[in-house]
């Protein structure tokens, strides 16, 4: 497994979530992560979110990046695809609870975003939230993470 820095992230969208994408690269740039962009790389409302999705999820699961973001128009189709990815631990957030104890209990490794759900502002308290919180590993945590990867073999 690759060293990775934590803060290198992947990112993708298809068509629904092209917009927001955009706006994410850019404040997380700002915020001096370093960003794959997986595309979508123009607006294109034919495109297909596994198209982008799949890359986006090996990347994580192979650790080329520390952790991914990844929108279509609800972010339930890109949820679904990440989720077959072995390694891959994705979850569709619309709260900033969610955002980081998703990590802190069950080690989120992939958000995926709705663009035509969740607003930018939002979706930058999300992230922040996701990208620095850290898995606890509590006994019963590194329990039932076992049961899930158990059944990726
Ligand atoms: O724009 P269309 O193709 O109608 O809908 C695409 C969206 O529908 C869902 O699968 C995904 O959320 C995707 O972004």
């Amino acid at each position: 497994m690759q060293i990775k820095s934590k803060k290198k992230i992947g990112i993708c969208s298809d068509h629904g979530g092209f917009e927001l994408k955009e706006k994410i690269v850019s404040f997380l740039i700002r915020n001096n992560y370093d960003i794959i962009d997986f595309g979508a790389f123009s607006l294109d409302n034919t495109d297909d979110f596994p198209d982008f999705v799949i890359p986006l999820a090996k990347a994580v699961s192979n650790a080329e990046v520390f952790r991914g973001i990844a929108i279509c128009g609800s972010g339930v189709g890109a949820c679904i695809a990440a989720n077959k990815i072995p390694g891959v631990r994705a979850a569709l957030i619309n709260d900033y609870f969610s955002a980081h104890q998703g990590v802190e209990d069950d080690d989120m490794n992939l958000i995926c975003l709705g663009g035509r759900i969740t607003g930018f502002a939002s979706a930058e308290e999300y992230i922040l939230a996701f990208l620095k919180a850290e898995f606890i590993g509590a006994e019963r945590h590194l329990r039932r993470l076992k049961k899930i990867q158990d059944i990726e073999k």
